[in-house]
């Protein structure tokens, strides 16, 4: 059977952890110490999704400000996205709805309904500034799934990677067949002309 690739990109505030849970999940190390993402880097992993071959192709992203504008450039041809806060920052929670506007804006209108989910990390720390419900709450208003993960601690990061693999399968399935489904109706838009021409 063909592998199909999907293409993921994790976004979220400065230090929340995204590549920690990057590096949770495809490689299952962590590092205590702080090293910022510089620019992009993209990370793959073959999977199976339902049956099928996928390589997950994600897409991590320094969230310096210095990034910021660079980082829309990576949202062509995505399959889903991956939203992250810290759970022990509020602030990084009220960001949420700015990576994920900025998203929304620079996709075209086809990709209005690009699958997002969204995590909470650093779950094995005491000190929380964010509560489940408050989380569950924003995540239900916008219908997103929630997961609350530790990169540390290796809580959910799998359960969280297979949830966001299968939607986007999902999506790019859907993606081809509309896709197809207009190239067959321009290919017969074309034929009727030429029949009208001739
Ligand atoms: N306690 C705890 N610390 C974590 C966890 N995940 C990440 N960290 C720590 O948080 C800090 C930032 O983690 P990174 O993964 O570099 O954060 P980032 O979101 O990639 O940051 P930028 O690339 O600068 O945007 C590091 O010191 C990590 O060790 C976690 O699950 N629990
Ligand atoms: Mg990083």
């Amino acid at each position: 059977m063909r592998q199909i690739d999907l293409k993921i990109i994790i976004l979220g505030a400065l230090g929340v952890g995204k590549t920690s849970i990057l590096h949770r999940y495809i490689h299952n190390i962590f590092y205590e110490d702080y090293r910022c993402t510089l620019g992009a880097n993209i990370q793959q992993k073959g999977i199976s999704v339902n049956g099928q071959a996928v390589r997950l192709q994600v897409w991590d992203t320094g969230a310096q400000e210095r990034f910021r504008s660079m980082v829309s450039l990576f949202y062509r041809g995505l399959d889903g996205c991956i939203l992250t806060f810290d759970l022990t920052d509020q602030d990084t929670f009220r960001e949420l709805d700015s990576w994920r506007q900025s998203i929304l804006e620079q996709s075209q209108a086809a990709d209005a309904d690009l699958p997002f989910i969204v995590l909470g990390n650093k779950a094995d720390v005491k000190d929380r500034q964010v509560s489940r419900a408050e989380a569950e709450a924003w995540c239900n208003e916008r219908n997103l799934t929630y997961f609350e993960v530790s990169a540390k601690e290796s809580i959910n990061v799998e359960k969280a990677f297979t949830a966001v693999a299968s939607y986007a399968l999902c999506w790019h399935k859907e993606k081809f067949v509309s896709n197809l489904t207009d190239s067959i109706k321009l290919k017969e838009d074309n034929k009727g002309q030429k029949t009208c021409c001739a």
